[in-house]
């Protein structure tokens, strides 16, 4: 398979994939290498590292998740994420510098920047709060599509492929072995939530 035409920019340790990157390259080839050896069907028991651990090991593949970066502006920003998605997102900051771990619980338990808005209401404040949650909103569901282009629609078109177990595996579980699509749209739908409805200023309800 020709994989020549992958062009692949790192930012942050995040990797970015630009417009020329084939999707069926992508799922067939790359994809299988950073799907990680922890709830994955293929390797039930972990893989073990010769030398380290008699033991073998179940580690998650590659994964912007265990990027610090997003996970810094959800704490900074208040987003919550609850129950199986917080958890998994919490799980992720192991595979992250201990520094990067250490940042991100500071800012968690740091007094909320959403609070102090909302104890202050200033309309600019509010707006500029509420821009930065928008723009993570649209990052999330530019996400989300580009999940469906480089994942879910090539692993529906792979019938016949030898590597079809595996590509039916990948397609419904993330690197982590979670039901990626629900656990997308959670992270999506928890930065929603954040937004702050903007209440009336005094001089715009005496006007009406
Ligand atoms: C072809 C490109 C990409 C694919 C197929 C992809 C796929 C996925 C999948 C399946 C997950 C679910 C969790 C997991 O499996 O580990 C995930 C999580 C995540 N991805 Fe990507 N990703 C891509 C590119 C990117 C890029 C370029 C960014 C950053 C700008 C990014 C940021 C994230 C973040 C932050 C998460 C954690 C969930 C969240 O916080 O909303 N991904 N990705």
């Amino acid at each position: 398979m020709k994989v020549e035409k992958f062009k692949v920019i790192t930012i942050n340790g995040i990797v970015l994939f630009s417009d020329h990157v084939d999707p069926t390259a992508f799922h067939g080839t790359l994809r299988i290498f950073v799907s990680g050896w922890r709830d994955n069907s293929m390797l039930p028991r972990g893989l073990l590292y010769e030398g380290v651990s008699n033991e073998p090991m179940l580690l998650s593949g590659g994964s912007a998740a265990q990027s610090s970066a997003l996970q810094c502006y959800d704490a900074l920003l208040c987003i919550q994420h609850e129950d199986e998605t917080g958890a998994f997102l919490t799980h992720m900051r192991e595979y992250m510098p201990p520094a990067h771990r250490r940042l991100i619980e500071t800012l968690s338990v740091c007094p909320s920047l959403r609070d102090f808005i909302l104890s202050h209401p200033s309309s600019d404040l509010c707006q500029a709060f509420n821009s930065c949650i928008s723009a993570l909103v649209d990052l999330r569901n530019y996400h989300l599509k580009t999940v469906a282009k480089y994942v879910i629609l090539p692993g529906s078109q792979a019938m016949g492929c030898p590597l079809r177990g595996v590509g039916t595996t990948l397609n419904t579980t993330g690197t982590g072995g979670s039901s990626f699509m629900v656990f997308l749209k959670s992270t999506r739908n928890a930065t929603q939530k954040a937004l702050i409805q903007e209440r009336p200023s005094a001089s715009r309800e005496t006007e009406i």
